[in-house]
């Protein structure tokens, strides 16, 4: 018999009775639906600690599975606190992270290499754009989103090409009438992918459900291995996510499962709330637990989410409440403009800060969709507030670290024919568009690697164009030699240097340029720290580059400076907290999205979404929606959301704080500034809004323009925001005609232009 230590027993002593409950069945499986802020993801994080330290489970055997890497890492750190340095030991992750890692060990078994590349969706969507000009389909009706999404929803649901082409109704209208041919492009596409030894992101899903289905030694391995299962957010698992837990706990049966029906928002991306029925189903002996009190958040905020949840019908009762304070009602922001928006939410936050002794960091604004961020942003810089946009652009989504991670995935695997597209003229070494066809097309056409016929090309291109592919393929050679003689960062080096990347971004003496230059130096840093760590099994360039393949947006907090505003989409925010929330964009069309207003199941997907945004404030909620906006660069009028109206309005007050302001003592630097943007603010508020005078952000950084196209939404360093009229590809040098909001039209070379594209 154990005895429990002292700092466990205090950890206990800090749960409720449920909660306690959670924590202390261990055996059996498990099953926690709960509330918003109701302490879900404390009882997992409390259990997995007690399963170490009181129950000596080796951590080893012990599966964590979250959302974000980040929900994962801060998991671990707490973890760490009771247990010390065994959490690091503990299969946790998201799906993605944990099962990538498995996939990387038992490979062969599927006929993949250990270092089989993994393609983000960029790489994926350019791959199937590829297949379907090779197939000469047209690529408006087959537009590589469209086929992209579809092919992931069909792998999300554990749905083969081979059943997919099998089952025409599987197809449901693309069959019949629309899309006829996706099912083709899924094949070829899957051949693709499986030749080049690459798996995008449903694969390695996908794959782990065929490992398991296929190869029941394995299963049976990490059956016996993973003792417990653990995971977060269930309402937002997948068909084939739900599988691969059933199937790995079916021996033991050890698993616990936590999750709010009431915050299931990602149906669009074959998220499948049944699994919650399923579950009770599959297991008889499920115990559940219901959590219903509250800790985050004031009663106000707790009962107005209520009032607004009660809409929807599809859901399981619960009575969620809170012990803690009444607290302040939600406040309801109106703005004429969504700049001025921007200038109300930018003053209230500096307003509450420093009335009340807040960090920037207590302070979260979400809005619908990414886009939504620039007035907020623009905003937040004219009054000095530091923010961070949260699931941006990645760094690992650069386009110079990408052409660098590119050359290091092509060294690693030769088959990798998204990588070798996207270096084998970079820098320029007269291969042109017509010769890589030719290449893919004869390694299609002959059944085999790129890479074979690029070690024997003179047949397929011609002796021209044979003469830098043979110089090519002698370079790819010679890095990997260097990959086997040296470590990852020495390897990484002299490929950044061999291949001419680094000297080429030297040599581009302008801003951008050096920005560039200093990412690759940074990617490289990245590399040596990964060798350096001592905490590090696996250092190989290999596993190093597997890991980034998985870093979104969402995890990287490189920043020094942690007090920032945290700007982001409410799919981000799930799961987290902050003292002030401000939900920004509450406008017809907007929130609920005019994509998800066709059926009640999507209305209701959209208003769990706006639960979720509610959910995550702990002292203050404030709602705002503007009367006229810019949206695809012209000024629209607004409705108030609907969703406004489905809060209790015993909860709301219209926001009165920025009329008679002009008493603030101005005490402080922070005071002065206040009077004086709060007074702007009120001198600016009823004039008829105009477009501003448009300002770079300091972190502009161009997109990728290759696939740039008519309708497209950009914004440039100099002219603003635009709309693409026209492509014209005729000469040597690509252009687009852009109508720009604020100068009106413009022609620009698209090699010379720097545009970031805004939206699609
Ligand atoms: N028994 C408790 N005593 C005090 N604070 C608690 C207790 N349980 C949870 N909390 C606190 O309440 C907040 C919400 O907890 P947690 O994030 O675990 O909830 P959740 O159910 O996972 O929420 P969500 O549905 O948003 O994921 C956290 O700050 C947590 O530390
Ligand atoms: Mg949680």
């Amino acid at each position: 018999m154990f005895n429990l230590r002292p700092d466990m027993i205090d950890y206990l002593d800090t749960l409720n009775e449920p909660q306690r409950e959670g924590v202390l069945t261990t055996d059996g499986p498990c099953m926690l639906i709960a509330g918003a802020g109701s302490g879900k993801t404390r009882v997992l994080t409390y259990r997995i600690a007690y399963l170490i330290q009181q129950k000596n489970v080796d951590p080893f055997s012990i599966m964590a599975l979250t959302f974000t890497n980040k929900a994962a890492k801060e998991m671990r750190e707490r973890i760490e606190k009771v247990v010390g340095h065994d959490a690091r030991n503990l299969w946790m992750g998201t799906f993605h992270s944990v099962f990538s890692r498995i996939l990387r060990a038992e490979a062969h078994h599927l006929g993949y290499p250990h270092d089989f590349t993994i393609y983000d969706s960029d790489d994926s969507k350019s791959l199937i754009r590829n297949i379907v000009k090779e197939m000469g389909l047209d690529d408006t009706v087959y537009k590589p989103n469209t086929v992209y999404s579809r092919i992931s929803a069909a792998k999300n649901r554990l749905i083969s090409w081979e059943d997919y082409l099998r089952n025409a109704e599987l197809m449901g209208d693309d069959a019949a009438n629309l899309r006829p041919e996706i099912g083709k492009i899924y094949k070829t596409y899957a051949m693709r992918c499986f030749k080049s030894g690459a798996m995008d992101f449903d694969d390695l899903l996908f794959n782990t459900d065929k490992l398991f289905k296929e190869h029941l030694e394995v299963l049976n391995k990490y059956q016996h291995r993973i003792e417990y299962v653990l995971v977060d957010e269930f309402q937002d698992t997948n068909l084939c996510q739900y599988f691969i837990i059933r199937k790995l706990s079916s021996v033991k049966e050890n698993v616990c499962v936590v999750g709010d029906d009431a915050q299931s928002i990602y149906a669009f991306r074959g998220a499948d709330i049944t699994n919650i029925l399923n579950f009770e189903r599959d297991y008889p002996d499920l115990k559940v637990i219901k959590l219903e009190q509250n800790y985050r958040s004031t009663q106000n905020i707790v009962q107005a989410a209520n009032s607004v949840i009660k809409r929807n019908r599809a859901q399981l009762p619960k009575n969620v409440w809170t012990a803690n304070e009444e607290g302040n009602l939600i406040e309801l922001i109106k703005a004429v403009s969504d700049n001025e928006e921007g200038r109300l939410v930018a003053t209230s936050i500096f307003q509450e800060k420093m009335q009340h002794q807040m960090k920037f960091s207590d302070f979260a604004i979400l809005y619908r969709t990414n886009s939504q961020s620039r007035a907020i942003e623009e905003a937040l810089r004219r009054m000095n507030i530091k923010y961070k946009v949260v699931g941006g652009l990645s760094f690992y989504q650069r386009k110079e670290i990408k052409d660098l991670l590119a050359y290091l995935r092509f060294t690693m695997n030769q088959q990798d024919e998204a990588s070798f597209r996207r270096i084998i003229n970079l820098p320029k070494r007269g291969i042109g568009d017509s010769t890589v066809d030719k290449i893919v097309v004869a390694a299609n056409d002959h059944g085999t690697s790129i890479w074979e016929i690029l070690q024997n090309a003179t047949p397929f291109v011609g002796g021209r164009a044979a003469g830098p592919i043979d110089d090519f393929v002698a370079m790819i050679k010679r890095f990997s030699l260097e990959t086997q003689r040296k470590d990852a960062y020495d390897a990484a080096f002299e490929i950044a240097k061999g291949s001419g990347l680094l000297r080429e971004l030297y040599e581009d003496k302008t801003v951008e340029g050096l920005s560039r230059y200093e990412n690759v130096q940074e990617l490289l840093n990245a590399i040596k720290e990964y060798v350096d760590d001592p905490e590090r099994q696996d250092k190989t360039l290999g596993s190093f580059l597997q890991e980034v393949s998985l870093v979104t947006g969402q995890d990287e907090d490189k920043d020094k400076d942690p007090d920032k505003v945290t700007l982001m989409t409410i799919h981000m925010a799930k799961g987290l907290e902050f003292k002030y929330v401000y939900m920004v964009g509450m406008e017809e069309d907007l929130f609920p999205s005019q994509m998800m207003i066709s059926s009640r199941a999507e209305l209701e997907e959209e208003r769990r979404l706006f639960y979720v945004a509610i959910t995550r404030a702990q002292k203050r909620l404030f709602l705002s929606y503007a009367l006229t906006r810019y949206r695809f660069g012209r000024l629209k009028n607004c409705e108030p959301s609907r969703f406004l109206d489905d809060v209790d309005q015993s909860f709301i007050k219209v926001s009165t704080k920025f009329a008679g302001l002009e008493s603030a003592p101005p005490s402080s630097q922070y005071a002065k500034n206040l009077v004086t943007g709060i007074k702007k603010t009120i001198a600016s508020a009823p004039a008829a809004p105009k477009p501003t005078t448009y300002k770079a952000p300091a972190d502009f950084t161009p997109s990728d323009t290759s696939a740039l196209k008519e309708g497209m939404k950009v914004e440039h360093p100099k002219f603003g925001f635009g709309t693409v009229l026209q492509m014209d590809m005729s000469g040597a040098d690509r252009k687009a005609k852009i109508n720009f909001t604020e100068i009106g039209e413009k022609t620009l070379l698209l090699s010379f232009a720097k545009l970031r594209i805004i939206e699609n």
